[in-house]
């Protein structure tokens, strides 16, 4: 399997933010929205091949009782599956990041899932093959429906850039059939800056829909910097 970076950080999104944690984030992804923090593992994935042994191996040398599963796309590869049963055989507990487009019948404690709305798209003229797979492959609701139903936990976090999101967004919560305190809304950005900037008007919006305000708090605790 093809991978980025593994590492030791705290979970900085969701429910389980602030446990510490082992990270493993494949390289490679389906999609390309234009703000991917995480370009390296995306628009230009870097990385070795690495076993499902020595990931394992590493993940529980490092102590943490959980292991982030994150990309890129930690669904893309068919490896996936024999790696995340061994997870499973160690009891450790196992988060899946996913922007959830493909589907897996596989064993993890949290399936954390980020669906892609319409503005993450990249802009046409600079990437016009992007845009259009981008754009086809990014909202299969009954996928992510059967990746629901499946896992033992979820949560559902969506990424904002602006107002004109919101109606978007209620709109994918009602089709999924989950309950707003599923849903987990976390501004676009990666600088405290623009985090606070997002705080001011998205925090009383996602409030008033009953959803979670998710501040990205790695940012805060590390800045944007690989290997966090
Ligand atoms: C890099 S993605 C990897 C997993 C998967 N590809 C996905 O998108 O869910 C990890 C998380 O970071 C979020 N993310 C990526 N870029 C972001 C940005 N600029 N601002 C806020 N969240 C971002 C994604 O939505 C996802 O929840
Ligand atoms: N600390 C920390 N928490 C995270 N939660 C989700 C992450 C991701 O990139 O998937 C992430 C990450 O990259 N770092
Ligand atoms: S789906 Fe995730 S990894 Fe892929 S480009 Fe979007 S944010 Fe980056
Ligand atoms: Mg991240």
């Amino acid at each position: 399997m093809r991978v980025a970076e593994t590492f030791t950080s705290r979970q900085g999104e969701g429910k389980l933010t602030g446990v510490e944690s082992f990270f493993v984030r494949t390289s490679g992804c389906n999609l390309r929205c234009w703000f991917c923090d995480t370009p390296y593992a995306s628009w230009n994935p870097v990385g070795e091949s690495h076993s499902i042994d020595s990931l394992v191996q590493q993940a529980v040398q490092s102590g943490c009782r959980h292991v982030v599963l994150t990309g890129g796309e930690p669904l893309l590869p068919e490896s996936c599956v024999a790696l995340t049963q061994q997870f499973a055989a160690t009891g450790l507990h196992l988060t899946v990041e996913t922007a959830g487009t493909i589907f897996r019948d596989i064993a993890y404690d949290l399936l954390s899932l980020s669906p892609k709305l319409a503005a993450s798209v990249p802009d046409a003229s600079d990437h016009p093959r992007w845009n259009e797979l981008h754009e086809r492959r990014r909202m299969p609701i009954d996928t992510m429906r059967r990746l629901i139903e499946v896992s033992k936990a979820f949560q559902v976090k969506f990424v904002v850039d602006s107002r004109d999101e919101f109606d978007e967004v209620d709109e994918v919560v009602r089709l999924l059939q989950v309950e707003p305190d599923d849903v987990w809304i976390m501004p676009q950005g990666s600088t405290n800056e623009s985090l606070d900037a997002a705080a001011s008007w998205l925090t009383p919006w996602a409030h008033s829909q009953g959803y979670r305000y998710c501040d990205r708090m790695q940012i805060r605790w590390y800045g944007n910097r690989r290997g966090t």
